[in-house]
This record gives C-alpha cells, sequence and structure tokens, in this order.
C-alpha cells in the first residue's frame, strides 16, 4: 500500500476547514494514496496548563515536559484532539481509527535529551507499522496522537512534527506539513516573503539568522532527517488555503517544498 503521512498541526486545526476532511476521505476513495493522519495540539496543551496554572516553557520549539504536564499532554492529544479529527472524517463520510503511539506499541520512544533537562519528551526510536497496515486494511484511517513509551512502559511526549516524519520514514511515504503559515517566509519591509523551496543549507542559514524559529525548528528537523532516510517528498503547506493539500497531492508548487543540499541550488 502507498501511505502519505498528513500532519496537522494545533496551530490551524481548529480552523481547517470540512472540505479539507473531505479532501482526505476523497484521496483515501481514489485508492492511489493510503492517508494517515499524524496530529499536534500544543496551543490546546499550553491552553489547559495555563488554566492550571502552569506556565509553558520550550527549548527550541519542545515542550518541558515534568510527569504533570503529561497528563495534560495525553488528554489534549489523545483525548480531545484525536477523537475530534475521527469525528470530522467521520462527517466526510470515512472510517477512522484514532490511536496514540502507545496504542499496540506503535511509537517507541528514547529521552530526546539524555541530560534530563527537557524532562519526559521523547524521540521516536521504533515505529510498528503492523498496526497502521491493519486499520488500513480494514480501509479506515489511522490518526495518530504524538504520544509513545520505551519498554518500561514510561509515556513521553513527542513532538508531532517528529512522530509524522519517524512514521513517513518506516513506511517511505510522502510527508506533508499542515501548518498556519502559507510556507516558510522571510519579511522583508513588512511583507512575507514565501520560499516555494528550501535546501539543508539553506534551512540550516535561515535558523542561524533566526528567520526560522519557535515551533518551525522541529518541522525543518523532522523534514529534513525524512529526506535523508526514506521519504520521497516533503512540503509545508498552509492549513487555511482549502485546495493546498490537494496541489500537494497533485505535485503543484505549493507552500515550501523541502528540499536536500544536493537536490538544488541555495535560494538564499
Ligand atoms: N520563517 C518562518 N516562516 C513561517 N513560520 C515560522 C517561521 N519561523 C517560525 N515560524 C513559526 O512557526 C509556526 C508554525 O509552527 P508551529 O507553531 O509548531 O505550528 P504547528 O502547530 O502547525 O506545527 C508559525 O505559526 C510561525 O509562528
Ligand atoms: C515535545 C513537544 O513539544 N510536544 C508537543 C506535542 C504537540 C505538538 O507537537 O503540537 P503542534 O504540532 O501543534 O506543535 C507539545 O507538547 O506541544
Amino acid at each position: 500500500m502507498k501511505y502519505v503521512v498528513i500532519k496537522c498541526g494545533g496551530s490551524v486545526f481548529e480552523r481547517l476547514p470540512q472540505s479539507f476532511y473531505q479532501t482526505i476521505v476523497d484521496l483515501k476513495n481514489t485508492g492511489n494514496y493510503h492517508p494517515i493522519i499524524v496530529h499536534g495540539g500544543g496551543p490546546l496543551i499550553s491552553q489547559l496548563l495555563d488554566q492550571a496554572g502552569v506556565k509553558s516553557q520550550f527549548v527550541n520549539g519542545l515542550r518541558v515536559t515534568t510527569d504533570e504536564v503529561l497528563d495534560v499532554v495525553e488528554m489534549a492529544l489523545s483525548g480531545s484532539m484525536n477523537k475530534k479529527i475521527v469525528r470530522f472524517l467521520a462527517k466526510a463520510g470515512g472510517k477512522a481509527v484514532g490511536i496514540s503511539g502507545v496504542d499496540g506499541n506503535l511509537l517507541t520512544a528514547v529521552p530526546a535529551d539524555p541530560s534530563g533537562k527537557l524532562g519526559f519528551v521523547g524521540k521516536v526510536a521504533n515505529v510498528q507499522t503492523s498496526m497502521l497496515n491493519l486499520i488500513a486494511n480494514d480501509d479506515a484511517i489511522p490518526v495518530i496522537s504524538p504520544l509513545a513509551m520505551d519498554e518500561t512502559g514510561q509515556r513521553y511526549n513527542i513532538n508531532a512534527d517528529m512522530a509524522a516524519s519517524a512514521v513517513a520514514e518506516a513506511l517511505g511515504a510522502k510527508l506533508c506539513f499542515i501548518s498556519d503559515i502559507p510556507g516558510i517566509y522571510e519579511e522583508i519591509d513588512g511583507e512575507k516573503k514565501v520560499f516555494h523551496q528550501l535546501n539543508e543549507y539553506d534551512i540550516n542559514q535561515l535558523i542561524k539568522e533566526e528567520v526560522i524559529f519557535g515551533g518551525m525548528i522541529p518541522k525543518v528537523e523532522s523534514a529534513l532527517s525524512a529526506l535523508n532516510k526514506n521519504v520521497p517528498e516533503v512540503s509545508i503547506v498552509n492549513g487555511m488555503d482549502p485546495s493546498a493539500f490537494l496541489s500537494f497531492m497533485q505535485g503543484k508548487e505549493v507552500g515550501t517544498r523541502i528540499l536536500l543540499e544536493k537536490e538544488m541550488p541555495y535560494a538564499k
């Protein structure tokens, strides 16, 4: 089966039109690609933590995660967000199965930062794809929340971009990041100039220049990791543009396509 991994950012999730879910269900029904959704939910986690009087702290776009924070992450991602997406897909006439990375040992994690400064933030060490094949073979769309555990059962909070790229790598699937921006841009004289293509060298420059910052850092790093492994194509596209994801699937230029250094001349 040929898969496409679609990462839905928490930044844009609440604003995605129903037509977005319809496009995903239609895509599955054509039979060319089977969609897999990996979702985030950073803003909801921050909001719930805020209500509980806990301040969110990020290091290079990754949330410092205590055991107390993990309770909220699990509730927001595997509960609220995951089931909402399942319902939206059902409304579009599709069948979806929502699972977290913990279910069926889908995602095995190791600590992302061995120094311990990030707490229970994990990076994916293994993806058990049999669970995904099982769901897809039942004609259902897997919807994955980015939690994982290690072999002792310790749970970890995984950045959703990193979880999505790990899943895409394991399946050799193309990968589309749906976010709240038209692509990666640079602001020049108050105007946002979107880069249609960026290679590894450009990205490292833009991170150094702090043009790329915050949540965009794990996104581009995940994109490059994916391309360096098994993934044929990665783009970052605008969730607010109802036709953007379809354009990505049709191979049209949309958002920002990430490329390896050897693949293109530099944009910068
Ligand atoms: N150069 C850049 N171009 C576009 N967005 C950027 C850039 N650098 C940082 N960002 C930030 O990255 C955010 C998207 O990442 P993130 O907040 O993690 O979203 P998501 O929840 O969609 O994964 C944008 O809303 C923007 O604030
Ligand atoms: C370790 C880490 O940072 N985990 C993320 C998981 C959710 C996520 O990545 O959501 P977005 O895609 O909306 O950013 C977090 O706690 O916010």
